[in-house]
């Protein structure tokens, strides 16, 4: 009876944690970007650049940021694997967009997939994160033009919160302001109101 009503009790008390869905194409970073979090936020590192494989599903982490438990998830972003990226979306509290920076060749490839996401209404209100990843690589484009090549500016005009930002996930340069910045605009954004609402249908 004791360890019900503690149950209880410990099931009211906890955070609501904070869902970030990550995307992006086929090796952007999304995976290593997911260890480097685990490295830098828990006690169990994350694996090494050089270990990770290519998702072909879901890979998770949960850990906590700025006094917010979050939960990431990272999915597979291979042309044949997009299309799962939906059943994410009326969840998450927050959306990254994962770009390799240093595949100028792709960015047109990248907007077509982010316009895709972005044009799913479960997906309303979420804030968006585009990370410039492998800033470490001679010739990476920077975050302005990456917005300039992803068209970010007309999003943030429209009223979504967006921000563009450089990191290599390789090493964690740039992964704590990152998080920082999804901290405080999911907290500030009505999406997890949004979300619970749609939950209980009102
Ligand atoms: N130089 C450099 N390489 C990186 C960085 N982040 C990831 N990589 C490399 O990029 C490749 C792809 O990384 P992944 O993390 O598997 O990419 P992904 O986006 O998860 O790819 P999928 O699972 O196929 O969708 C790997 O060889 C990584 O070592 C970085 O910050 N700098
Ligand atoms: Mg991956």
């Amino acid at each position: 009876m004791f360890s019900l009503l503690s149950g209880c009790f410990e099931f009211l008390l906890r955070k609501e944690e904070l869902k970030v869905l990550i995307i992006g194409l086929d090796r952007a970073g999304k995976t290593t970007l997911l260890e480097r979090l685990k490295t830098l936020y828990t006690d169990v590192p994350g694996l090494e650049a050089d270990k990770v494989l290519p998702t072909v599903g879901l890979n998770l982490a949960h850990f906590e940021a700025l006094g917010a438990p979050l939960l990431c998830w990272d999915v597979g972003g291979a042309a044949g694997l997009r299309g799962i990226w939906s059943k994410y979306y009326a969840e998450c509290h927050a959306l990254v967009f994962c770009v390799d920076a240093a595949d100028g060749g792709r960015l047109d490839e990248a907007k077509a997939a982010l316009d895709r996401a972005l044009g799913d209404r479960d997906l309303y209100g979420a804030p968006l994160l585009v990370l410039c990843n492998k800033h470490d690589c001679e010739g990476a484009a920077s975050p302005a033009e990456v917005a300039e090549a992803l068209g970010i500016g007309k999003l943030a005009d429209a009223g979504r919160a967006t921000s563009v930002q450089a990191i290599t996930a390789k090493t964690g340069e740039g992964v704590k302001p990152a998080v920082q910045w999804l901290v405080e605009h999911i907290k500030k954004s009505q999406r997890p109101e949004l979300i619970r609402r749609r939950m209980l249908g009102t």
